[in-house]
């Protein structure tokens, strides 16, 4: 059966992502608003009533508009903004880490934050399983192409090539740490400190931890072990090769890759590590993660559509 999907926001950097992947699906019909009715309410209600699924790129605000222009108990939601990533009601749809099932179930699923994507693939398993304390204050630090900031970020970088680094959320508190926190089950908020780098897309996030100074915190060997096993054989989450030459590089020239790709990084005495994140904003961070929860919901398999790249 042929299932319709209205993305509201399709104009936009992750709309149009997403409509890539969608592309060509045979299981997927999309119901398109033309340039002129894109923000016409009427038009908009119309559309996220008649479509099975909605999948929403837009603001947080106009994203909480759209949820309420819902007046059937039939659509299902995939939220790509931050409105609902700790409201109840909503599965949050990381399903690696909430489960596969969960996801398949929800009426209302609300896609992770890029940056979060990488910290609670790291973090999650690791304190559910006791291996890390989850009364520790985390830091995380973490590097985003600027496609992550939407049109308004990919204007501002493509217009002035001399931006070499831009450090924001200066006065900390991230729209993502509230999702960070609730779902690695931490009760201490994690200090987060982003920064855009001048690549397109692509993200790195790391968690520095002090291993030796750590109540209850296993050594390297075993964090990388548990990481492994948690995502065992995940076709979208996976660890990372070691380098062998000492170095990790991002590249502006990578292939686009749904996946991400987890290390734990540590030093002769083991009583230090880092755990590293390599992931595209716009793949396993933004429209990679809502097509998988799409095929997830409609019963499809999870990788349908989806960028994978040989390893
Ligand atoms: N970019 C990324 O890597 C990630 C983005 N997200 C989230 O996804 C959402 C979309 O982000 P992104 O695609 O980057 O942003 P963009 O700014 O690129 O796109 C947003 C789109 O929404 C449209 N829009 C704004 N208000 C309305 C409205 N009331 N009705 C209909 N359309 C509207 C905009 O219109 P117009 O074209 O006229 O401006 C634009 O096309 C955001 O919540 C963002 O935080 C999440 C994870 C990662
Ligand atoms: C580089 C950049 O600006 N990134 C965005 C986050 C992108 C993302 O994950 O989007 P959500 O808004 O859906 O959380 C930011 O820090 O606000």
């Amino acid at each position: 059966m042929v299932q319709s999907i209205f993305i509201d926001g399709a104009a936009g950097t992750t709309g149009l992502e997403i409509a890539e992947r969608l592309a060509g699906r045979r299981e997927f019909a999309l119901i398109a608003l033309d340039a002129a009715r894109r923000k016409d309410a009427a038009a908009r209600r119309e559309a996220l009533n008649d479509a099975d699924f909605v999948i929403l790129c837009l603001p947080d605000d106009a994203a909480r508009e759209a949820v309420a222009m819902i007046d059937n108990d039939r659509t299902r939601v995939i939220d790509a903004s931050t409105a609902h990533r700790v409201a109840p009601g909503w599965t949050y749809g990381f399903p690696e880490v909430v489960g596969h099932d969960a996801v398949a179930a929800a009426a209302r699923v609300s896609n992770p934050g890029c940056y979060s994507t990488g910290f609670i693939a790291l973090v999650a398993p690791l304190v559910r399983a006791g291996l890390l304390p989850a009364d520790w204050p985390y830091i995380c630090h973490a590097v985003s192409g600027y496609s992550g900031g939407g049109k308004a970020l990919i204007e501002r970088f493509e217009g002035d090539r001399d931006i070499a680094w831009r450090g924001y959320a200066l006065a900390l508190g991230h729209k993502h740490v509230p999702e960070m926190q609730m779902h690695c089950g931490l009760s201490v908020a994690p200090l987060f400190s982003p920064a855009v780098i001048p690549a397109h897309r692509g993200m790195v996030v790391e968690v520095p931890l002090p291993l030796g100074a750590m109540p209850r915190a296993a050594a390297p060997d075993a964090l990388r072990a548990a990481l492994a096993d948690f995502y065992g054989a995940s076709p979208i989450v996976a660890m990372g090769d070691m380098p062998a030459d000492g170095e990790m590089l991002l590249r502006a020239s990578d292939a686009r890759d749904d996946r991400i790709e987890l290390f734990v990084f540590s030093n002769a005495d083991a009583d230090q590590a880092r755990l590293v994140a390599r992931l595209d904003n716009l793949g396993k961070g933004a429209s990679g993660a809502c097509v998988q929860n799409l095929n997830i919901m409609a019963g499809l398999p999870e990788t349908a559509g989806l960028r994978i790249q040989a390893q």
